[in-house]
């Protein structure tokens, strides 16, 4: 029986299981009602959304819609329940520990995937003349949107020229025409560094985007991992299972043999359209903010009968891309720190921050060992950070003490709020690359492409030479331990 880390497919299944799944039957329109239905979904932390029955569909059942495929469960006790659903960990796990199996497969030998002949990938073929993009229920999913939207959960996968290195990654798409997208190409994305490889080869760029892939290779594919790496073989070793694969129809790529839906064709080198506006991970669509993308062909589509599309429909918090994009960077971020050998202990990015921060926990001990200084540290750990693709989305890095739960926004704020002194506790970076869809930075009063960011330094001078010398005012740390128990086994008694 397949593993829901493993297919798409009963992913849905274990969702359906945990009781987190509405199944909507009703006929929905893929034009802004779908998408509204998500929203609504992601601002309350609901249930994910199937869409069986979509305007549009044909007669094959291409396609159906899975919204909200990685967003958060309103019950506490298993917050990151889909998250963990897609590594095969229990539903109750914690983002440290979620986070902690992401960076697993760094210290373990790569597993490469395993080719199959064929899968259910291939259970229906669509020559360009036999679909229509516009026809088919691709989704609007802001009003000011530029276009319909229909990639913005899936994986695309393409390779340098000389063959060494596939990338999978996640790259919004929206429909151009009947059988063309034009989608978000963006350096320091890989996708972006490899288009450019094809470019100066003047050969436009063979690619798949599979939707509905194994869950665990979409985490990923998230992941800001390094050049070269071959997601597929460090899915295998998190995993500890080859990905299958299966070959794609026209195009020399392999693509997850049990996707629901895959498109192949090749991205123009040369050929561009407008992209654009959309509604972004930061919450905006800037009305007329589209810029020229290079131009998708969809020369083949391959599916599974009644195909699933799974939707990220972006913005306010909390979606994908704040669950995704922002804590796996902390993730990549806090194992690049560990591995320069200064003392990190935790690293997260608060959804509050809309992902622009990360919250970095220091081990003060390790730090006064160091026999360092505020400012010589903080530029240690933004030189690693602010000028490598891991840090590209983020603008703020916290450095918090070891009191601090970076995974508790409460905790961070409370820190950056009282030990942080504007100006003088802060390390500013103008000669880096900046994030340009933070609203500040691409409507803001700077260049777009670059600086706005900065290291804060939450740390007392203390926790740099003797240690923290302060107790928090609180139930915590302001009361005998006998009394606190005293308190809490009397709490009912006492009328609370
Ligand atoms: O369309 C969006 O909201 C987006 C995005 C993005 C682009 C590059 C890296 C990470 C996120």
């Amino acid at each position: 029986m397949a593993l829901p880390h493993m297919e798409f497919r009963a992913f849905v299944q274990a969702l359906k299981d945990d009781g987190d799944l509405v199944e909507i039957n009703e006929e929905c329109d893929p034009n802004l009602e779908v998408s509204a239905i998500i929203r609504k979904v992601v601002e309350s932390d609901e249930r994910a959304p199937l869409f069986n029955n979509l305007k549009g569909q044909n007669e094959n059942g291409l396609w159906r819609i899975l919204g909200a495929p990685n967003s958060l469960r309103s019950d506490p006790r298993h917050r990151y329940g889909r998250l963990a659903r897609h590594l095969n960990l229990p539903p109750t796990s914690s983002m440290k520990e979620i986070l902690d199996k992401m960076v697993s497969a760094k210290t373990t030998p790569p597993i490469p995937p395993k080719i199959v002949e064929t899968g259910p990938c291939k259970e229906f073929r669509l020559t360009s003349d036999q679909f229509d993009l516009n026809q088919l229920p691709s989704p609007t999913l802001h009003q000011a949107d530029g276009g319909k939207y229909v990639q913005t959960y899936g994986m695309f996968i393409v390779r340098s020229p000389d063959g060494k290195w596939t990338n999978w990654s996640i790259a919004r798409a929206m429909v151009h025409d009947k059988n063309h997208l034009v989608g978000l190409v963006m350096l320091p994305q890989h996708i972006a560094v490899i288009h450019r490889m094809w470019k100066e080869l003047g050969q436009d760029m063979p690619y798949a985007l599979a939707f509905g892939v194994p869950p665990a290779a979409i985490m990923a594919a998230s992941m800001p991992l390094p050049d070269g790496l071959t997601e597929a073989e460090y899915i295998g070793s998190m995993v500890n299972s080859p990905l299958e694969l299966v070959k794609c129809e026209t195009i020399d790529l392999f693509v997850p043999s049990t996707s629901e839906i895959v498109f192949e064709g090749t991205c123009s080198v040369t050929e561009t359209a407008t992209e654009g506006p959309f509604g972004e991970m930061h919450g905006y669509v800037f009305k007329g903010d589209s810029h020229f993308m290079p131009v998708y062909t969809v020369n083949t589509i391959t599916h599974r009968k009644d195909a699933i599309l799974p939707v990220c429909a972006c913005g306010r918090l909390t979606d994908e891309t704040h669950t995704m994009i922002g804590p796996l960077a902390a993730a990549e971020i806090g194992y690049i720190l560990k591995s320069n050998g200064l003392p990190i202990k935790e690293a997260f990015s608060p959804f509050e921050s809309q992902v622009t921060w990360v919250a970095l926990q220091v081990d003060t001990e390790k730090l006064r060992a160091m026999k360092t200084s505020a400012e010589a540290f903080c530029r240690q750990v933004g030189d690693l950070i602010f000028r490598g693709k891991p840090g590209a989305t983020i603008h703020r890095l916290l450095l918090v003490g070891d009191d601090i739960d970076v995974y508790d926004f409460k905790e961070v704020i409370w820190a950056f709020s009282t030990r942080c002194r504007p100006v003088m506790d802060e390390y500013s970076y103008e000669d880096v690359p900046g994030f340009p869809l933070i609203p500040y930075m691409s409507h803001g009063n700077g260049p777009a492409n670059k600086g706005g960011k900065l290291v804060c330094d939450c740390l007392l001078p203390v926790e740099y030479t003797t240690g923290k010398n302060w107790e928090a005012a609180d139930f915590k740390e302001s009361f005998p331990p006998e009394l606190k128990q005293k308190v809490l086994d009397r709490w009912h008694s006492y009328g609370f």
